[in-house]
């Protein structure tokens, strides 16, 4: 697909204002996803439904809307969140919400991304939403997706993290270890994903089990890839975001870039 692009390497307004306050030498990568994000809520006008992602880069999104329809540089918005974690911070915000039974169509929606190829396919769901972001993320008329730059890469799975699979709780060894056989070519690897606090496995917001797989090589075909996981039963979805991005907004050590597909 051709890509038109508009590219700036300069700071905007806002990316400035942050680098100036307070004086620092080193941008941190929470500076940098703050900048990208709140570059992103530049999109953002009085009246539109706004699908609200989920992770560190997009709380900062959602935190400065907040603080615009505070000070009543916004209104008449209505949130739809892509977690419970999200839905807690845009309530804590005073932010309306609603859901896609109510909003089926979506003006606009600002997420992150675990990785980012060239041609703007993302993994998402290293956070343990992919389900709700893809099903809502899916129904926007624009999709911004913001980064910091070390979430790009040549190829999906090549920062050689995860790719995470929702799965059903039931028989989840039985659904790992075809999604393993899958992907046997690129030396993939399936682990079932533990949660840090109780040591037992992570639990979705809609009650299933995340499988990352870790791939040694190139998967190709990621469409080809997409469907053959999604041909699995017991899979419920994967975390690749095949042609959804609409807007890329990357913050970099040099500055913001802003790419249109
Ligand atoms: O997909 C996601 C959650 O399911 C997040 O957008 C992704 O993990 C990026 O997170 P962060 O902004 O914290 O780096």
């Amino acid at each position: 697909m051709a890509l038109a692009y508009i590219e700036s390497k300069k700071p905007t307004a806002t990316a400035a204002a942050i680098m100036a306050s307070p004086p620092q030498l080193i941008l941190t990568q929470d500076d940098l996803k703050k900048i990208a994000a709140y570059k992103a809520v530049e999109f953002v006008e009085s009246g539109m439904v706004l699908g609200l992602g989920t992770g560190s880069t997009a709380k900062h999104a959602i935190d400065r809307i907040g603080e615009l329809l505070r000070q009543g540089k916004l209104s008449n918005i209505v949130g739809i969140p892509t977690s419970t974690k999200t839905h807690e911070q845009a309530l804590a915000l005073n932010i309306p919400l609603s859901d896609i039974d109510t909003h089926p169509v979506l003006d606009l929606a600002i997420d992150g991304a675990d990785e980012v190829d060239p041609d703007m396919n993302l993994v998402k769901g290293r956070g343990g939403s992919l389900l709700r972001e893809k099903m809502i993320e899916g129904c926007c008329k624009k999709f911004v997706v913001i980064v910091d730059e070390s979430k790009l890469v040549n190829y999906i799975g090549g920062s050689g993290l995860a790719m995470p699979v929702e799965i059903v709780p039931f028989c989840w060894k039985f659904t790992a270890q075809k999604l393993q056989s899958l992907f046997e070519d690129s030396g993939c690897v399936a682990k079932l994903r533990i949660s840090p606090e109780n040591g037992k496995p992570y639990v979705t917001d809609n009650g299933n089990f995340i499988v990352d797989l870790y791939f040694k090589k190139d998967i190709g075909d990621l469409r080809a890839a997409g469907d053959a996981i999604l041909r699995l039963a017991g899979v419920v979805e994967h975390g690749m975001f095949i042609d959804m991005a609409t807007t890329l907004i990357v913050a970099g050590e040099l500055g913001v870039t802003v790419r249109n597909k």
